[in-house]
This record gives structure tokens, sequence and C-alpha cells, in this order.
């Protein structure tokens, strides 16, 4: 069990670091075909809200998918750490220039008053990762925050399931290099419907439908 604490985090210190070490052409790059990945999927004309964030450490950026997301209209919302429950995220509605504050990890999210919405009212998250699987296994900053925040959304049950419709999709992001063989999966992780870095978009193996709606 503790080594198998040692191995995620030592991949996590990997992983982080060579995030942070690309150039600022290598990002733009990346951001560029992460975008283009995700804008030839179906999902990306069916999806009408969005959960982004804002790109921290070195992670991909999506800041070019979320400016073709507004152009196509769509709505876009930003994790929030959770006033109340501690270790939670909320999803806020992002204008571009509305008001921001740093939270204590210094990573900028809409202050309040907050406009925040259940999480299965999204249709798409899009959850940085640090490293992940082909099954959808996937390695985060070490928080916990985005398990504890898909745990009781994650079962096709519910509020979150309309007929064959699983919603949020939940949409791995990062580059391909942070993709491995296999992440040793714990007890609480909830794995991932698809991944998208710059390279490919894939449904892991994990997936069960792919939430859409109409515009
Ligand atoms: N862009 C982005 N936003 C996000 C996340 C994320 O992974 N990426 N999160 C995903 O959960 C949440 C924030 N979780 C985070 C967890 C740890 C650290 C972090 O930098 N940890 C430091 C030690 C922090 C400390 O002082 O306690 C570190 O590991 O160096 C950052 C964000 C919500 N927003
Ligand atoms: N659903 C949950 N309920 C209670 N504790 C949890 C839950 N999910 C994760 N945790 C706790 O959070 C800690 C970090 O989990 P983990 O290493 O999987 O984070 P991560 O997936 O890398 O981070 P993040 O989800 O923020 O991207 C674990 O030690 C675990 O105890």
């Amino acid at each position: 069990m503790t080594s198998q604490r040692d191995a995620r985090s030592s991949l996590r210190k990997q992983m982080r670091r060579r995030r942070r070490s690309l150039t600022a052409t290598q990002r733009r790059h990346a951001a560029l075909a992460l975008a283009s990945t995700i804008t030839t999927q179906l999902l990306f004309r069916r999806n009408l809200r969005w959960g982004l964030y804002l790109a921290n450490d070195g992670e991909i950026d999506p800041d070019v998918l979320a400016a073709r997301l507004v152009r196509c209209r769509r709505q876009l919302f930003l994790p929030v750490l959770h006033p109340v429950h501690h270790g939670r995220l909320c999803f806020a509605r992002f204008y571009p220039g509305m008001p921001m504050m740093r939270n204590r990890f210094g990573i900028s999210e809409p202050a309040p008053p907050l406009l925040t919405v259940p999480l299965w009212t999204l249709s798409t998250i899009c959850v940085p990762l640090v490293a992940f699987d082909e099954q959808g296994n996937r390695l985060g900053m070490g928080g916990g925050f985005y398990d504890r925040s898909f745990g009781r959304f994650s079962k096709p049950s519910g509020a979150a399931t309309t007929g064959l419709v699983s919603r949020p999709l939940k949409l791995g992001i990062a580059f391909e290099f942070q993709g491995v063989e296999r992440l040793p999966s714990e007890p609480w992780d909830i794995p991932l419907d698809a991944i998208a870095s710059d390279r490919r978009y894939q449904s892991t193996a994990s997936s069960t439908t792919v939430a859409s709606e109409q515009p």
C-alpha cells in the first residue's frame, strides 16, 4: 500500500516537472492541437455547458478551446474550492472579464457572489491531469478534489442520468506524454470517460455513453 502511494507520488513529481519544463512555443502548439482534437468531435457541437480550468503548474492550457467554445456560444464554468464542503469543488459560471480571486493554491477562480450550478447540469467537465492511462485512471495534484466532487454522481442513477446519457462527461485533458501504461487505481478513484491530448481524443474502457444535448 505504501509502495503504491510512493509510486504515485514519484510519478506525480516526475510528470509535474516535465510539463513545467516545456517552452512557451511548445505550450502554444499543444494548446492549439488540444483545441483541434476536441473541436473535431461531435461532443463539441452537441454539448452546451462546459467545465474548464485555468492552467496552473505547467498544465496543458485549455484557453484556445475556451475561446472557440465562447465563439460558439457555449457556457463556461470554472472549479471553485467549495466554501462549505471542505475538499470538494463547486462549478461557477464564468464570463470573460468577470471579477476573479486567487484560491489558497494561487489559482484564479470566480469571485463571490458565485453563480454555482449542480455538477450534473454540466455536459462535459474537462479534468486537469498529472498522469493518465488507457483505462481512464487518473492522477491529479493529490488533493482528491475531483474524486470527491464526482463521487456522488459517478453511477448512472438518479438526476445525473436521463435515458442513456450519463452526465457530466468526465474528459481528462493532458499532454500526450502524460499517458502511462498502467496507473494503480485507488478505491476512491472515479475513472474518466474520455481523454483528450495534443495528439488524440479517445473514449476510455470505463466510458458508458457520451453526454450530449441539442443546442
Ligand atoms: N488548474 C487547476 N485548477 C484546479 C485543480 C487543478 O488540478 N488544476 N484542482 C485539482 O484538484 C483543484 C485545486 N487543487 C490543487 C491541489 C494542489 C495544488 C498544489 O499546488 N499543491 C502544492 C502544495 C500545496 C500546499 O501548499 O498545500 C504542491 O503539490 O506543490 C494545486 C491545486 C481546483 N482547481
Ligand atoms: N471520495 C473521497 N472521499 C474521501 N477522501 C478522498 C476521496 N477521494 C480522494 N480522497 C482522499 O484524497 C487524497 C488524494 O487523492 P488522490 O491522490 O487520488 O488525488 P488526485 O486524484 O491526484 O487529486 P485531484 O482529484 O484533486 O486531482 C487521498 O489520500 C484520499 O484519502
